[in-house]
């Protein structure tokens, strides 16, 4: 049985004091982390105060990227070592936005992901298609190519402890939610992939997440699916209500 793992992706939003204000209005009330996983993954400036605040809480604290060196002439770049230092135990990695706007290619994202793991944090390594790569009917093939690119070179149990986000491009802040057919079936084939890729238990143990303008009233509905695991949540992550409806959410499932 796979445990849900719902995560906030706050994105560029958030001034210090909201982010304060959400820690200690979510801090006390996120369902024990036996029950399901809550984090939220915040812009930089904000971690290491969020950290010190969730101290012996269920809520945990995400980044949203990071450099795949551990130091050098990299203006501008954060390392995986300066968030494990200051103990975030989460980073996103390949979010479309990431890929799109700032060009991240497949082997940058795969260098990430070895990078995480060589410092000891969980990637949460999002894939998903373009409206014109679904009406092509190239959604399987390309997902599954992000997929196998992003993992290349892990260990088996890296695989299984890796939590891969999918995220079809044109569900994300559109409002227009991928159905929960949709979206299962694109996380049954990640599965499948996995398995061929690594072993049986690493698919069995791989947590899959589906994000893309999920909301309270509709991730009851997301999170019954058979291979979905939990959600990667933007707009709805931001409000201390919102998530903690989420989070509750995946404690039922
Ligand atoms: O990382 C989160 C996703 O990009 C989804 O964002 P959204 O929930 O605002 O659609």
């Amino acid at each position: 049985m796979r445990k849900q793992v719902i995560a906030g992706n706050w994105k560029m939003n958030k001034t210090h004091t909201e982010a304060n204000e959400f820690v200690q209005a979510t801090k006390h009330e996120v369902p024990s982390a036996s029950e399901v996983e809550s984090i939220v993954c915040a812009p930089f400036p904000f971690l290491q105060k969020m950290v010190e605040e969730t101290n012996g809480s269920s809520l945990k604290v995400g980044a949203q990227n990071m450099h795949f060196e551990e130091s050098g002439a990299f203006t501008g770049e954060v390392s995986p070592v300066m968030l494990k230092e200051l103990g975030v135990t989460y980073v996103v990695l390949g979010h479309s936005e990431r890929r799109e706007i700032f060009e991240e290619t497949d082997e940058v994202v795969n260098k990430k992901v070895h990078a995480a793991f060589n410092h000891g944090l969980t990637p949460i390594v999002c894939v998903g298609e373009t409206l014109e790569q679904r009406e092509a009917d190239q959604t399987m093939d390309h997902v599954e190519s992000q997929v196998k690119k992003a993992l290349e070179g892990l260990t088996v149990e890296q695989i299984a402890d890796t939590i891969i986000a999918y995220e079809p491009i044109w569900a994300i802040g559109t409002g227009r939610t991928a159905t929960s057919e949709q979206a299962n079936e694109v996380c049954t084939h990640i599965r499948k992939v996995v398995g061929e890729f690594a072993n049986t238990e690493a698919a069995e143990a791989v947590r899959i997440q589906y994000g893309g303008s999920v909301k309270p009233a509709n991730v009851d509905e997301l999170l019954s699916q058979s291979d979905i695991d939990g959600a990667l949540v933007g707009g709805a992550s931001l409000e201390a209500d919102s998530f903690l409806k989420l989070v509750e959410a995946g404690k039922h499932e």
